[in-house]
């Protein structure tokens, strides 16, 4: 009879060169349903393979799919792409060097000392993981990154106050396309913030965008300190191995090219037949079966590991965005998704592992487990014995064991991905395993996973509301009285509602006087004084 090693020994798949697990022990799969949906998965890998060799993957945008060129260039279909990634590296090597040998100093003769990123989405959440994955805090005080990712004025506010001068700081500008709004509007924020200190905006400031871009021009124009490569065949949620991870990473000082090594070792395995050895198509089942195929079940990212905390924001994009989509490719209402969310585990036990344990029943769990309970730390500070004989890495892994086995005695299903340490191989590889399991499991549903519609409408909207206020102040009176939000629309034939919305905010940031704004329906407006 198969005892509970062997059960675990038929679920468990190890790569020895990256000395990294994937524990399906406690995932539910079955056998049969494996070996009846064989001939899908084998043939979302043949695709997967397709799409690797340059077909072009994105439809709608007439586009290839490349990230998995990014950490292995040879690959690419065309040799002029392999150049352009090999160029982009020699790039990476030779400025952050510059940076942190002093080479490369500020126009005040002093080194740089940190940077602040300015991007959104994939142009920041890759970046950021990253930085708190694989920064060692305790080595003294190293060249630092701070993000700005949003358009609202406080965050920047706290930012700039945090960052204090910033003659020694570089400004980082990511942006695949060049024409985001809120990463214009921190670099505008950024460029007034160095006016305010009579530094030169331009001396600093490094662009990362596609060549050409609005972004691109910009910096070309202005003589910006450098410009590196975006490409139009990487995805802004798959970009973190192109240079809008991997330059950051560089100026941290972190092994950038052991985060390729990493991703490159995990395609590796991850184009292994059959899929049933597969790491990422098994990966890529799980969130299948488990959801019945319709991201029924969202999939809870449990980290024990602080420094992996990001983790679940990081996927939350690269997942959410890629398969969150009404229509399949056959133009058919599918409305797909899988929900992503987490922490990081012990902390999560003391927030909504109740749930998850006694509540509803509509998740399963990916834990990620690492065995070195401190690495990448000059100094450390011994074992404390919190317990005799117990440390507090022994409580977390016993936290981690326990939760999932009291999961696993609800029926709950789990994957664990098991991590010797944090390093920038293994991160590298957690990227590729997820960024192939997207591949896979959107073939499966047969969405694109690579375009993303649903952003857009947002987008349009709030053009309409900036346009709706240029109106609105444009036909404000001048005081006193006023005009109530109801005869301001009437006057522009616009939504009374929606005056009133774009009013309320004007007004309380002081940009339109008002008596009082305690009643929509009578509340008069006029010009500020
Ligand atoms: O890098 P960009 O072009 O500024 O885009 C930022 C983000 O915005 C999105 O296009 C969504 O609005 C993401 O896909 C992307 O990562």
């Amino acid at each position: 009879m198969a005892d509970a090693l062997d059960h675990y020994l038929t679920w468990r798949l190890y790569r020895a060169e990256l000395d990294i697990e994937l524990d399906f022990a406690d995932a539910q799969l079955d056998e049969p349903s494996l070996t009846a949906n064989a001939p899908r998965l084998e043939a979302a890998l043949d695709a997967l393979h397709r799409i690797e060799g340059g077909a072009v993957a994105n439809v709608d945008e007439g586009r290839m799919v490349g990230h998995y060129w990014l950490r292995d260039p040879e690959r690419a279909p065309d040799p002029a792409i392999a150049a352009a990634i090999h160029a982009s590296w020699r790039q990476i090597e030779a400025f952050a060097a510059g940076v942190r040998d002093g080479q490369i100093l500020a126009d005040d003769g002093r080194p740089f000392t940190g940077a602040i990123l300015v991007g959104i989405g994939g142009s920041a959440l890759g970046p950021q993981l990253l930085e708190a994955a694989l920064t060692a805090r305790d080595s003294g005080p190293g060249f630092s990154l701070r993000v700005l990712d949003n358009t609202d004025p406080a965050g920047i506010a706290d930012l700039l106050a945090e960052t204090g001068t910033l003659a020694q700081t570089l400004i980082l500008v990511v942006s695949k396309s060049g024409s985001t709004v809120e990463t214009r509007n921190g670099m505008l924020e950024l460029r007034a913030a160095c006016a305010r200190q009579a530094l030169e905006f331009p001396r600093r400031a490094i662009a990362i965008t596609c060549e050409g871009s609005a972004l691109d021009q910009l910096a070309e124009r202005e003589g910006w300190l450098a410009r590196f490569p975006m490409w139009d065949w990487v995805g802004g949620r798959t970009s973190v191995l192109s240079p809008v991870g991997l330059l950051p990473a560089a100026l941290l000082g972190h092994d950038w090219r052991g985060l390729l090594r990493g991703a490159a070792a995990m395609d590796q395995w991850g184009r292994v037949r059959p899929a049933r050895r597969n790491p990422a198509a098994l990966l890529a089942w799980l969130w299948y079966q488990q959801g019945s195929g319709h991201g029924l079940r969202d999939m809870v990212i449990l980290p024990y590991k602080d420094r992996l905390s990001l983790m679940s924001r990081y996927l939350q994009q690269l997942v959410m965005e890629s398969l969150g989509k009404r229509l399949d490719r056959q133009g058919r209402e599918v409305w797909q998704g899988l929900a992503v969310y987490g922490n990081k585990g012990s902390t999560d036990q003391h927030a909504y592992v109740q749930q998850l344990r006694d509540g509803l029943h509509n998740f399963f769990a990916v834990f990620v487990r690492v065995l070195r309970d401190l690495d990448g730390h000059v100094t450390g500070p011994g074992m404390v014995e919190v317990e005799p004989q117990v440390s507090s890495g022994d409580c977390l892994d016993g936290f981690y064991q326990g939760t999932r086995a009291a999961l696993a005695e609800r029926g709950r299903a789990s994957v664990t991905l098991v991590l010797r340490h944090v390093d920038a191989a293994a991160v590298g590889a957690l990227i590729a395993l997820f960024e192939r399991a997207v591949g896979i499991y959107a073939e499966l549903i047969d969405v694109n996973a690579y375009h993303q519609p649903g952003v857009e409408a947002g987008k349009q909207a709030a053009k309409g509301v900036l346009a709706l206020q240029a109106a609105v102040l444009a036909a404000m009176p001048a005081g006193p009285g006023g005009k109530t939000a109801r005869e301001l629309a009437e006057a522009l034939g616009a939504d009374p509602v929606a005056v009133w919305q774009v009013l309320r905010h004007l007004a309380t940031n002081g940009r339109v006087s008002v008596d009082s704004l305690v009643d929509p329906s009578t509340a008069l407006f006029a010009r500020a004084t």
